[in-house]
């Protein structure tokens, strides 16, 4: 193939320039489109986040609710019976535990010295195994007294000792001291023992009646025990309404900072996928407490937010591109094919009109002009010879025993022979002579300026001479010869019809006077 030419290559720069064009374009919005996309992906898991953390903090309020309510039970009591507390928080939680709560529980605050007249009490009232554990009778204890749900699990804690467990204990103390809630660090249940789940235990102070409790002194004196609930993280979570949001993984720390050693719950334990397109730390806030939660994305969340607006711009831009190069190359190249063509065809009527007009006015075999060219320059020579008083000189020149050429070696033969009869004469001439073939075997020559009819004569003879020299056409040798009659202009005629006649005819008395012989028209 060859390389391209210069002008393909300009053809090609337009459509090239074109394509580009809408590619970068087609670029841009996709670019435009992905940019979009990452904002409402961004957007959308802005709003997962948000949603997690207020659904966590909505599960957070409703307990701080319940507690709340279950101290508005003991401050609207002059005593709250077991049973009372059973009832009541069975009414709160709907006869069990959906909302993720594991246990809520009523725990006095006893000097050492109640301590035994407790323990008779809540034995006497049919909790027989009842003690109080750990607990040395040294100091004051907090022991869990009522339990609700009543079931076996829970039962296992009543007694225990809650002052005895550094966390619980504080997280009471912050209770007691503020009045509001208070929420341990992570611990463990006992009912869970020996499987570690993280759980959290979340303490409201009940005050004696009639006794201030407006500063944390006042509160640390009014203060007689605490309601509290206990709750397993992944209960709470599992336990909250809807089904979370797709594609989103959940990680809750234990503190303000997500410490993999604090780490509590985690979503998706098993797909923890090292480089998460969208993260975001957030915090659930207690009085004093902090719980850091890590959201990121997953896999399913970009799958789930796949990208196909930018797809089909990149798809259908890519398309439109490549049919508009092709577009613009094929109007670009259309217009260069039709004036190419335009050309060509101007070129071959030219070169038609040339050789139509050349084929009206030449003999086909030999190329001469014919009668109709050789009459024209005939009037225009005489004309001009009229105007300026000069002479001009007429030849008929027929060759001599043609036919038997014909004849004997054939008509292509003979064909040459005049052929190389004409090349002869036209050796005999000038430039401005005209030889022309005006039939068969009958030659005409005009000299449209001679001195005298010398001038003629010696072109006569010297036509004479150089055909009747032998012919080598092919293997053959030809001997022919022409016989030539003249007729001078004005001497002979005075006009064109007049002129071809009395050449004519001294030729056709040359050749009766035997041939090859030149005759002129006043010699016959
Ligand atoms: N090969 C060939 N022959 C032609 C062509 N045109 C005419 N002729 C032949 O030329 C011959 C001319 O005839 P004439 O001039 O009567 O015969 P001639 O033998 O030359 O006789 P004279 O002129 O009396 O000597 C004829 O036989 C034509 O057929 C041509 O283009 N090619």
């Amino acid at each position: 193939m060859p390389p391209p030419g210069p002008s393909r290559l300009r053809n090609l720069r337009l459509p090239l320039l074109v394509g580009l064009l809408s590619l970068a374009l087609t670029g841009w919005l996709w670019h435009h489109e992905n940019q979009a996309a990452e904002a409402r992906m961004q957007t959308d898991f802005d709003f997962s986040v948000r949603q997690s953390v207020s659904r966590i903090e909505e599960r957070i309020a409703s307990y701080e609710q319940m507690l709340r309510a279950a101290r508005g039970l003991f401050e609207a009591s002059d005593a709250v019976s077991r049973d009372d507390f059973q009832s009541f928080v069975s009414a709160l939680m709907g006869g069990s535990a959906p909302s993720g709560l594991q246990l809520m529980a009523f725990t006095p605050l006893l000097p050492a010295g109640q301590i035994p007249g407790h323990v008779a009490t809540r034995r006497a009232l049919g909790d027989a195994d009842y003690a109080i554990r750990p607990g040395d009778g040294s100091g004051p204890v907090a022991p869990v007294t009522y339990i609700a749900p009543p079931t076996p699990g829970n039962r296992a804690a009543l007694g225990h000792n809650l002052y005895a467990d550094p966390l619980r204990r504080k997280a009471m103390l912050q209770a007691r001291d503020s009045g509001g809630i208070a929420i341990t660090s992570r611990i463990a249940l006992r009912l869970d023992a020996p499987h570690n789940k993280p759980a959290f235990a979340m303490y409201l102070a009940l005050y004696t009646r009639g006794q201030p409790d407006d500063t944390p002194a006042s509160r640390q004196a009014a203060v007689y025990g605490w309601v509290h609930i206990a709750f397993r993280l992944a209960d709470l979570i599992a336990s909250m309404p809807g089904e979370g949001s797709p594609g989103i993984a959940l990680r809750i720390y234990d503190g303000p900072e997500a410490l993999a050693e604090r780490l509590m719950f985690d979503s998706e334990p098993e797909a923890d996928s090292p480089l998460p397109r969208f993260t975001a730390i957030k915090h659930i806030e207690f009085p004093q407490h902090r719980w850091a939660l890590q959201v990121r994305s997953t896999p399913a969340f970009e799958l789930g937010q796949s990208n196909k607006p930018a797809r089909i711009i990149a798809g259908a831009g890519v398309c439109v591109s490549l049919l508009l190069a092709l577009f613009t190359w094929q109007l670009v190249t259309g217009r260069a094919r039709a004036f190419a063509r335009a050309q060509a065809m101007t070129r071959e009527l030219r070169e038609r009109e040339e050789y139509m007009r050349h084929m009206a006015q030449h003999d086909p075999l030999t190329q001469l002009p014919n009668r109709a060219l050789f009459s024209d320059r005939l009037q225009a020579a005489l004309a001009r010879a009229r105007r300026e008083r000069s002479r001009a000189a007429l030849m008929f020149v027929d060759l001599d025993h043609f036919k038997p050429v014909n004849d004997a070696c054939g008509h292509a033969v003979g064909d040459s022979l005049l052929i190389a009869a004409t090349e002869r004469m036209r050796e005999c001439l000038r430039e401005s002579d005209t030889l022309a073939r005006v039939g068969g075997d009958e030659f005409v020559v005009l000299l449209p300026h001679i001195d005298s009819r010398d001038d003629a004569r010696q072109v006569a003879e010297r036509i004479r001479t150089s055909i009747a020299l032998p012919f080598q056409i092919g293997p053959h040798q030809i001997d022919i010869s022409a016989s030539i009659g003249i007729c001078i202009f004005p001497e002979h005629a005075g006009d064109e019809v007049s002129l071809m006649k009395c050449a004519d005819t001294a030729m056709y008395q040359a050749k009766d006077a035997g041939r090859d012989r030149l005759f002129f028209a006043d010699e016959a």
